[in-house]
């Protein structure tokens, strides 16, 4: 007969350890799995990705129902066990369900610290820990702008930069001088800072909170030196608390935390506790690294494996918010009796420092290059020497004394053991990715993502997995590492469009069906590219997909960082008319816009509109949308050329407007901007545009793949030609190649170093060529219409706009890659 195990609590720990054992001994228990969240497992970190728009609420289910009946696990979920009878061997829950056990773990997490303020009880004062929480941030964003985050740790600054990305107001309220004071020193903390204010957020230090203030709803709060802020939103997040008033109450020993010895076994015979809620040698973990580690322990224990045990764990964190780059390991403070090695550049703000303790390193803080972070982790927990050899844990060898060595990437992937886990996030250890590697055949990290989710949490361990797949396949073999598209798939790009030609899909339901994507759904990277993919391989039949475009082509307008839009009208070369000039300025009146710009490209930009204003002002400018927010033709900036220029030797401004005029409302991979100069003195800047032509004696040169903004290139001499007609015809030629042949989301200037300039050439150097890519352009830009226009005139389309809610879209656009749900 199969011993009943029985399990408080489904989250991470727990369920890692079950998955553990299943493996180890499949057959030797009947499982239980009780948790009071509504959910099958699911990865609770990514929380802050879902709330930051960067995955769904489906990206994060770790184990489906599905996972659970397969393994023959039963699952009680929405119940909470209220007692535990450890004499009798049985729990109960508060739904009146008694379950007897031979072996009972306790997986029951942490709770999180809620202050006891005044008023804390108000709606909108919450926590942020489980799918609820997430779930009422987001709907609180759709209808209030101002939150305050209490708490300035790793949670606290991640709730606050997907607040930020919702649309929100944020401001941080922290009661030290500094931001994530348990995991950084002052300097770095002080970098961070700095980052996360240009990101939008606000930040109240040693700031002592004293009340909450409302109605029923909070609309403030109250400090101890009298000062107050208002919010609609509090979100606190000032630490967690081990969940163990049910074991206290079963009688087990508990100090702060579940108490355990180092096979996870607590004070009462066939008891465990592995998870947030255990305490091993007086120490309780906050981080699913250390818990996975401590399930394997568990699993081994109960299905009869000898092991050494759980010996603790040294903790390495890394923040998950975008565009910042931080890392902290080990014992980061130094003090009496350690030393520090720090590097600081802040031309490039980064920041190293290394702590030693008789030559050995104890902990570590990198700011702006993580790219260290797994060897400086290694180097840690290896304990190594490094004594007069100190300088080369930074800076490489530099021979000297000592017995340690800072080992490459290579050498730190062999000394791993197969069992030690590669990716905390996720609890997938070496074992696991190079048996994904030579059996299930991935050849790249997005493959070894998509196989074993590696690196699909805060993307810390990419660099190790990168090592692994290097060190596994060979390096020639990674060179040639196809990417899929995206998680939802292993296909490439070009496998993805070649199956869409050939079976001839046009939508990308059926796509994602056909071609097997592992996510039916798709996520906010495939879907916008599959559309465009579509619309590219059959313009006729491919209806276009709103809600599969970015937030900004589906409000034909860009949301701007307080959630207001810009209304940027057409003007062709850059050449008005007092006319239009009239339109603009009534416009503007009319609609109290409060800021009217004239634009890089030539145009004028009028910002801050209301979202209910647009269609007005789009029938009372009268005027075709100018796509300042689309993957599509933007610009054609003009100098005067010889219209007015004595140095002109071409009429720079007809060739820009009949360009334009010619390829606007064009579809492409990512935005494409062109520039028309009348001289090599080139005024218009065209040799930093997707396509620049540059008028020279008896003709034009047409420069290809130059980008501004903030990868400048040069662009490269594609041809010259001698007539206007010519221009039209290779520019044409040069746009459909492109929207061919490039990823979405693929600069032309990318797009030309990666296929390279001579092929490119080649496959423009044959005319009749240039006119087949021509006859197909051609195709597409008749069926193309102007969507202001179309807004305001097909009633379908206009409720359809008005239904799209506009602080969301405002929180999506902030993540720059918000899609819609379907
Ligand atoms: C937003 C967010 C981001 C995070 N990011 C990171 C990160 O980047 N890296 C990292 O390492 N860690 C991160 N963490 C921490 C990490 O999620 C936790 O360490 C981990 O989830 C703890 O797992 P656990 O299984 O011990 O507890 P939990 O995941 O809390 O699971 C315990 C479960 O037990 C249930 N339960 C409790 N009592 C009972 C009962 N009496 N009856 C039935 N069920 C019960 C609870 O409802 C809960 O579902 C993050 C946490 C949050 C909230
Ligand atoms: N990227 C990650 O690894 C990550 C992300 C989110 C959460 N987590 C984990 O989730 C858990 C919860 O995170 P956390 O940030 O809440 O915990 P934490 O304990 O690390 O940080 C809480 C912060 O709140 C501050 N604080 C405490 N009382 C306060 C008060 N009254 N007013 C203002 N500030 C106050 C503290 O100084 C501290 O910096 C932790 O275990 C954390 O490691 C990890
Ligand atoms: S690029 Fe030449 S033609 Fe055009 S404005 Fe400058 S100098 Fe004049
Ligand atoms: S360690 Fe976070 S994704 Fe792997």
């Amino acid at each position: 007969m199969r011993r009943k195990l029985v399990m408080i609590g489904n989250g991470m720990a727990g369920v890692s350890f079950v998955e553990q054992l299943l493996k180890l001994n499949p057959q030797r228990y009947e499982i239980t799995i009780i948790g009071a969240e509504p959910h099958p497992n699911y990865n609770r970190i990514m929380l802050s990705s879902v709330l930051a728009g960067e995955a769904s609420m489906k990206d994060i289910i770790l184990n489906d129902w599905n996972w659970y009946r397969d393994n023959g696990i039963a699952l009680h979920t929405g119940q909470l066990v209220t007692s535990v009878d450890t004499e009798a061997r049985m729990v109960t829950t508060d739904q009146g369900l008694a379950l007897p056990y031979d072996e009972l773990v306790f997986a029951t997490g942490s709770l999180p610290f809620m202050l006891p303020l005044p008023g804390a009880d108000k709606e909108g004062v919450i926590a942020f820990r489980d799918i609820k929480d997430c779930e009422t941030m987001i709907e609180t964003a759709k209808n209030y702008r101002k939150a305050i985050v209490i708490g300035g740790g790793l949670l606290g600054i991640e709730a606050a930069r997907g607040l930020v990305n919702l649309g929100m107001e944020v401001s941080v309220v922290h009661i030290f001088g500094y931001l994530m004071e348990r995991q950084l020193d002052a300097t770095a903390s002080r970098m961070l800072q700095a980052e996360l204010e240009g990101q939008g957020m606000k930040f109240l230090l040693e700031k002592q909170s004293d009340s909450i203030t409302g109605e029923d709803r909070v609309t403030g709060l109250t400090f101890k030196d009298g000062t107050h802020e208002e919010a609609d939103l509090i979100v606190m997040a000032a630490g967690i608390r081990p969940n163990v008033q049910l074991a206290k109450s079963a009688g087990l020993e508990v100090n702060r935390g579940i108490v355990v010895n180092d096979h996870m076994e607590c004070s009462i015979p066939n008891i465990y506790s592995v998870g947030e809620c255990a305490e091993h040698r007086g120490v309780v973990y906050g981080l699913v690294a250390p818990l996975y580690e401590q399930g394997a322990v568990l699993a081994k224990k109960l299905a009869g494996v000898e092991s050494d045990g759980y010996q603790g764990s040294v903790l390495s964190t890394k923040l998950k918010v975008s565009g910042v780059n931080v890392f902290s390991a080990g014992h980061f403070v130094d003090g009496p009796g350690t030393k520090a090695l720090r590097v600081q550049d802040d031309l490039d703000g980064v920041y190293k420092k290394v702590v030693f303790e008789n030559g050995k390193v104890i902990g570590a803080v990198l700011f702006g290059d993580t790219s260290d972070s797994s060897r400086l982790f290694s180097v840690i927990r290896s304990g190594k020497d490094f004594t007069g050899n100190e300088k080369e844990v930074l800076f490489g060898p530099s021979g000297g004394g000592g017995t340690g060595k800072a080992p490459s990437t290579a050498e730190l992937v062999s000394a791993m053991s197969g069992d030690e886990i590669v990716c905390g996030c996720n609890g997938v250890t070496k074992d696991t990715l190079v048996e994904a590697i030579t059996e299930k055949g991935c050849v790249s990290v997005g493959e070894l993502k998509a196989c074993t989710k590696a690196s699909g949490g805060c993307g810390g361990c990419k660099p190790l997995v990168e090592a692994i797949l290097t060190t596994t396949l060979g390096a020639d073999q990674v060179a040639v590492v196809k990417e899929g598209i995206c998680g939802c798939t292993t296909l490439t790009r070009d496998e993805v469009v070649a199956a869409i030609r050939k079976m001839h899909l046009t939508t990308t339901k059926e796509v994602m069906h056909v071609l097997e994507w592992n996510n039916s759904e798709g996520c906010s990277k495939c879907r916008p590219a599959l559309n465009y993919y579509l619309g590219m391989a059959f313009p006729e039949e491919h209806e276009d997909e709103l809600e599969s475009r970015f937030v900004n082509e589906r409000n034909h307008a860009n949301i701007q960082k307080d959630g207001t839009f810009s209304v940027v009208p057409r003007i062709y070369g850059g050449v008005t008319t007092p006319g239009d000039l009239k339109k603009i300025a009534t416009v503007a009146e009319k609609y109290e816009v409060p800021l009217v710009k004239i634009t890089g490209g030539q145009r004028i930009d009028l910002l801050g509109v209301k979202k209910e204003d647009l269609p007005g002002m789009w029938k009372d400018l009268d005027m075709p949308s100018g796509y300042a927010y689309g993957k599509a033709l933007r610009t054609v900036k003009t100098c005067v050329g010889n219209t007015f220029c004595r140095f002109g030797t071409q009429d720079a401004i007809k060739m820009g407007i009949d360009l334009e005029k010619k390829f606007e409302r064009l579809n492409t991979p990512h935005k494409v901007k062109l520039a028309v100069s009348g001289c090599p003195r080139n005024c218009a800047e065209a040799t930093i545009k997707d396509l620049g032509v540059v008028a020279i004696d008896g003709g034009w040169e047409i420069y290809v793949a130059g980008n501004g903004g903030t990868r400048v290139r040069a662009a490269d001499l594609l041809t010259k030609v001698k007539t206007e007609e010519e221009v039209l015809a290779w520019t044409g030629a040069y746009l459909q190649l492109y929207r061919e042949t490039a990823n979405y989301m693929e600069r032309t200037s990318e797009w030309s170093l990666r296929i390279g300039l001579d092929a490119i050439k080649a496959a423009l150097e044959k005319q009749e060529d240039r006119d087949a890519l021509n006859a197909r352009i051609d195709r597409t830009l008749d069926l193309m219409k102007d969507p202001w226009r179309q807004i305001i005139e097909n009633d379908d389309l206009r409720s359809a706009f008005d239904a799209l809610t506009a602080p969301v879209d405002a929180a999506a656009a902030a993540a720059a890659d918000g899609i819609a749900k379907s």
